[in-house]
This record gives structure tokens, sequence and C-alpha cells, in this order.
């Protein structure tokens, strides 16, 4: 299974380093994916059997877009790995479908494993379904589902953050839809924690889970591979 910590804005690159050191014990005898997308400063060369992906990038080489980092960043740490399409970015950072497919295009070209996160908001969750589907389905404009690197995240956004999580039924439910449109791995975000890690991945058609908060504490991540690999399901 793919087991993926996205750290957000969170742990400074001292603390991320520390993160990745206490890590280490479980990933050692692990059989999981485990897949760590630091804060962009905290970037770079871990001596880690763990994959380190990048949160963002710009879908350039390098060049004049302050604030951002290109191709060449990522390179200088070997990162082949990049998390598209989180919701922040859609949300709050206001990264249109377009953008989004634009970088997703060419970071597959320079063949990444592309992590894309799709997922409604709660007025979406609570119109029909048909709607939501339509709302989620358009995620997929200009995305290459083939694409042989591609995990999918599906991350209900009022979900991330909040503590409150969707029924199994409807976690199985989703990744059933969703499962037509990509046969990639398909992981579930939003609020997973120690407590209920196995019970979603128990769930059929999850493929791994994308963690936000409770990741940033090493013990929780860890306790989080450890019941992937007592599910024994990879
Ligand atoms: O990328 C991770 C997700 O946004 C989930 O965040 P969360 O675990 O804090 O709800």
């Amino acid at each position: 299974m793919i087991i993926a910590a996205n750290l957000k804005t969170n742990l400074t690159r001292s603390a991320t380093h520390e993160y990745i050191k206490q890590l280490q014990t479980c990933v050692q005898n692990s059989s999981q994916e485990v897949l760590v997308f630091p804060a962009t400063s905290s970037l770079d060369g871990y001596d880690t059997k763990i994959t380190i992906g990048a949160q963002n990038a710009y879908p350039v080489e390098h060049g004049a877009f302050t604030g951002e980092i290109g191709l060449d960043h990522l390179n200088e740490f070997g990162i082949k790995t990049i998390l598209i399409g989180h919701s922040e970015r859609r949300h709050i950072l206001g990264e249109s479908q377009e953008f989004i497919a634009k970088k997703f295009d060419y970071f597959k070209e320079q063949g990444f494993k592309i992590v894309y996160c799709v997922g409604e908001p709660l007025a979406v969750r609570e119109s029909s379904k048909e709607e939501m589907l339509t709302y989620i389905y358009n995620q997929y404009e200009g995305i290459d589902t083939e694409y042989e690197n591609l995990v999918i995240a599906y991350e209900p956004v009022w979900a991330i953050g909040t503590g409150k999580v969707p029924t199994l039924e409807d976690i199985q439910d989703i990744h059933k839809e969703l499962k037509k449109k990509s046969s990639a791995p398909l992981l579930y975000g939003g609020s997973v924690k120690v407590n209920n890690v196995k019970d979603i991945l128990k769930v059929e058609n999850v493929d791994g889970v994308l963690v936000g908060s409770a990741a940033l504490y090493a013990d929780h991540f860890c306790s989080m591979i450890q019941a992937a690999e007592e599910l024994g399901k990879n």
C-alpha cells in the first residue's frame, strides 16, 4: 500500500531531518511504499528508503517566477515525485484546472510519479451524487488517467483537517466510481488518524492513504505504516 504524509507548511528543515530519522526504524522492514512531502524549504538530500516528494513546483526548469521553484531545484535532490491538484492549491492558492493540467503534463513529460488529488467541497457533497461525481470528474479534465506513474488521492475537502470522515460505505462507493475513471492506485485522504486508518485501509479499492495533520507526529505516522503492514495488503 501507499502510505503518504503531506507535511504542508509545517516542520522546518532541521525538524524534517529529525522526523525522517525517527521514521527510519519503522520503514526499515516494511513492505509499504512510504512517501513524505516536506515543505519546499525542507527539501534536501535525505539518506532514506522513504520517497521524498515535492508539494509543489512550477512547470519550468528555472526562470522568472518569483516565489516558485522549478525542475532544477528538484533535480538537485533527486526528487522525482510531486503532489498536484491538492485542494489547498485549488481553493486557497487559486490554481485552475487548466493550470493544474499544464503542470501535470510537464511533470509527466519528466517521468515524475504524480500524486494527483481530487475531491469535493461540502456544498457539492450535500447536493446529489450525480452532481458530486460531475464535480470530481471535472478535476480529471486534461489529465492523462492512464499515465503509468500516476497515483490518485481522493480527498473530500470538508474532511481535510476537520476530524470529519465519510462513512466507510461512502468511501467504498466513491472509490468504486473513481476506479472506473482510472485504474491507478487510489488513496483516501481527509482526517486519517491512528484510530481510523486500519478500517479505512480495509475498504475495497483503497490502495493507501494521504495523511496531513496526524502525520506530523512521526510516531503516529509510524503506527499507520505498521497498521498497513499488519493488514498485509500491499
Ligand atoms: O494532503 C493531506 C490532506 O489534505 C489531509 O489532511 P488531514 O489529514 O490533516 O485531514
